[in-house]
């Protein structure tokens, strides 16, 4: 910001392109309302930025990450993330000062004025040189250059994209609490407990095992991190104290009312909730407050991987393309350990050996479902790089990491497109949005024009549906039996445990039901959400209301007319419901609505989920210029897409484990007819030969035919060899019958065309 100042007076216009009078006149405008008003509100950062200090130094910025009110890691934020916080207030602040001064809407703002002004810093304004990712067959850790003309599109630590624009308070930054009736909105924890309540009548999904809502939430975490507000040096905030005002940027304290069926047991009338910090939007144009995504965009694997060259790199071995394992003396081959217990979670007293674990996403101690779910992926990575490197010598640690990173990224793919959405979605709404996978060949939908990033009405509210899959309990096949979810919260143990283990909680997760996507969610999110005092935790049906609310998501009224979605989806005593708690329909809070939608046909989900959800997992396609089934530079060949097109979870989990029979199809529970058990004995591994360099296996001899058979091997040069180890075909041809020649190799270039025949 100081830099921005500075810079004010020398950049001023330096770099302006105006095509009009009336143009430069409105812009001339705009940069004086932004001289003017830059002073003041640099100051009024600073200001805050004394405040917080202070409230470090008197050690009450410190909320404990283990504890109920810190959110467990969800309030980790990176210091990348907390160095673009600052550009975000500036921006909001301008964009206030301007919508005062002029006196119009926002919306005015961004479309009349709508350019980068000059004498503002940017936090994406450096835009990578992206004239060697063309040919590249891996995809950039960050996701940058994806877009060969978009280069930061889908890179970690980007804004959130929007299908509409954000119904804020003011029009800028403030969060909706305002009726439109006027008066304020009913609050987030009272809609929970009136609406969101637990359900203990045909709650369970009938056809969903537990496994489709854990993938759900392994797969939201690949798509999206939001970043949360920090105090000074990145310290987690508690809104809840009395040291700072509970709805004052950056705090908006969800608010138990007195009566609370629960939380009045414990005199609770706070519950922490910290806004997500502010960002300005990816061009850099004055105009409403956006929230950051700290992970890549793109389905990539970047929980496994990480989405920045330092954690993709401490995660490393370095040597044979493998990522770290943890060294246990039990068990070796759990994830990395977080010796440092920098991910803060809660460790067993009475065993030094359990520690949490390292991955790419910070969230990963965050159950033992979710950590098993890592250390499947982890395991699988390890696995490939050895099968490539014994097919390939002469590949470095570099060649086999990089593919085999790209062969668990296509796995993800595949099984978030063939398997899991199909179950979600339903088959209408797959095939209308052309989400599909193919049976052979290509894919020829890339479309650089797609911005593929995550919309903040996916990741703030529809995304979330998965919270009502969540069962009371894990079930696990091991020591002790079932957990209830708030004793495993950020709780690694399960995982060491020699008999169990991830083999028993894996094997729990596809021999038990999720429960249904319906308004109802489990005590365990809504009373016990990391618990760590007796008694109570969080309630994350008033945090998904809560943070809609402060990302200005647009009421569900809006988001169903946008998705054109017809009335009556909603069962009518739901409807009742819901009309009982507002004043007013039009100010119902998108993930109340729409989690409460009768599903579609085929799918687990009601139209307007369905539609935001297919809308993005479309653009994650179609956007992806590294999508698994498209062609070009950077594409598997027919051969080996046709090895990853056969690969499924529960192959994975088969690959992986020690489980020995396992549903076909993990997401589905278990059926004779529908979904018969497999026998993990009879799975086989990918083929790595169709990622051999150099010449292939013989083939079979030919028949004997005049005393002479025929075999041949093919030189494959197929992608990522390196070219000139062999050339085209080999045939090696011998005596057959009752006279014996010796054999010979010879090349079959252009058909025996100037090649001798060596022996008869
Ligand atoms: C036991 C299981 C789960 C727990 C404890 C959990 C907990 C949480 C928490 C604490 C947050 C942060 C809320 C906030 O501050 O705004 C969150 C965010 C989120 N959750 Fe879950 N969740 C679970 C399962 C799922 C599932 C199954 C899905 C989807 C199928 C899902 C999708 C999401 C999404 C999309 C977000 C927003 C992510 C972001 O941008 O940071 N979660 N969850
Ligand atoms: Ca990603």
């Amino acid at each position: 910001i100081r830099l921005a100042v500075q810079q004010m007076e020398t950049d001023l216009f330096q770099h302006v392109e105006v095509t009009s009078t009336e143009q430069i006149q409105k812009d001339n405008v705009l940069s004086r309302i932004v001289s003017e008003s830059l002073q003041s509100i640099e100051g009024a950062i600073q200001a805050a930025d004394g405040k917080d200090k202070k409230l470090f130094d008197l050690g009450i910025d410190r909320v404990d990450p283990r504890s109920t009110d810190a959110f467990g890691p969800h309030l980790l934020t990176s210091s990348q993330a907390v160095e673009i916080a600052p550009f975000g207030k500036l921006y909001t602040g301008i964009t206030k000062s301007a919508v005062e001064t002029l006196n119009i809407s926002v919306q005015n703002i961004e479309q009349q004025l709508s350019r980068p002004i000059p004498i503002l810093k940017c936090p994406f304004s450096n835009v990578p040189d992206c004239s060697h990712a063309a040919t590249s067959r891996y995809r950039s850790i960050d996701g940058s250059c994806n877009n060969l003309d978009n280069g930061l599109w889908g890179r970690s630590f980007t804004p959130f994209e929007r299908m509409i624009p954000a119904h804020y308070d003011n029009g800028v930054d403030e969060p909706r609490q305002t009726s439109i009736s006027g008066g304020p909105l009913p609050l987030a924890r009272k809609i929970s407990s009136k609406f969101h309540q637990s359900s203990l009548i045909g709650h369970l999904m009938p056809d969903l095992s537990h496994m489709a809502m854990e993938f759900g939430q392994f797969l939201s975490h690949d798509i999206q991190r939001n970043a949360l507000s920090t105090g000074h040096d990145g310290a987690n905030i508690n809104c809840c104290g009395n040291n700072r005002p509970s709805s004052e940027d950056p705090c908006f304290a969800i608010q138990i009312p007195t009566d609370d069926p629960y939380y009045s047991k414990f005199n609770r009338t706070c519950m922490n909730f910290v806004r997500a910090l502010p960002t300005p939007k990816l061009d850099c144009r004055l105009g409403q407050r956006q929230q950051l995504n700290q992970n890549t965009h793109y389905i990539d694997g970047s929980q496994i991987y990480g989405s920045d060259t330092n954690t993709s790199n401490s995660l490393r071995e370095f040597s044979g393309g493998k990522l770290k394992t943890g060294a246990d003396p039990i068990i070796p081959n759990l994830l990395p350990k977080d010796t440092a217990n920098a991910a803060n979670c809660i460790l067993p007293t009475s065993n030094a050996n359990v520690k949490c674990f390292l991955s790419g996403d910070i969230r990963v101690n965050q159950h033992p479902a979710l950590s098993s779910l890592h250390t499947i992926f982890l395991r699988e990575h390890n696995r490939i790089a050895a099968g490539l490197a014994a097919v390939n010598k002469n590949w470095t640690d570099q060649i086999l990491y990089d593919e085999a990173r790209k062969i668990v990224g296509a796995m993800l793919q595949h099984i978030t497109y063939k398997e899991y959405l199909p179950e979600i979605l339903g088959d209408a709404i797959m095939n209308l949005y052309d989400l599909n996978p193919l049976t052979s060949g290509y894919f020829n939908g890339y479309d650089s024009s797609v911005n593929p990033a995550s919309r903040n009405e996916f990741a703030a509210s529809a995304f979330r549906f998965g919270h009502s899959m969540v069962h009371d309990s894990l079930k696990y096949n091991g020591n002790g039996g079932d957990r209830m979810f708030k004793d495993v919260f950020l709780n690694p143990a399960l995982l060491y445990h020699k008999t169990g283990g991830v083999d028993g909680i894996i094997k729990g997760l596809t021999d038990s039901y999720s429960q249904k996507v319906d308004e109802h969610l489990s005590s365990q999110l809504t009373r016990h959400l990391f618990e760590s005092q007796p008694g109570f935790g969080a309630d994350l049906a008033a945090i998904n209301i809560q943070r809609g609310r402060d990302h200005g998501i647009p009421g569900y009224l809006l988001m169903k007319a946008i998705c054109d979605v017809d009335s009556n989806v909603h069962d009518p005593s739901v409807w009742g419901a819901l009309k009982a708690i507002y004043k007013n329909s039009f100010d119902i809070d998108l993930f109340s609505a729409g989690v409460s939608e009768k599903p579609v046909t085929g799918g687990k989900i009601g139209p307007t989920f369905a539609c935001i959800i297919a809308k993005q997992f479309e653009a994650l396609k179609k956007g992806d210029r590294y999508y698994y089934e498209n062609s070009g530079d950077q594409a598997f060949t027919p051969e080996q897409l046709d090895e990853i097109r056969k690969i499924s979870l529960s192959k994975l989990i088969c690959r992986n484990t020690g489980i020995t029979s396992i549903p076909t199809n993990a997401f589905t529970k278990n059926s004779s007819s529908r979904n018969p058990l497999m026998l993990c004995s009879g799975v086989t591994d990918i083929d790595y030969n169709r990622w051999k360099c150099g010449w292939s296996d013989w083939g079979t001899w030919t028949p004997c035919v005049n005393s002479i058979q025929f075999r041949w091997r093919t030189c494959m040069e197929q992608k990522p060899c390196v070219a000139n180890v062999c050339i085209n075909n080999a045939l090696e041809e011998q005596a057959c019958g009752s006279i014996v020649y010796k054999k010979k190799i010879r090349r079959r270039k252009n058909k025996y065309n100037g090649v001798k025949r060596y022996g008869k």
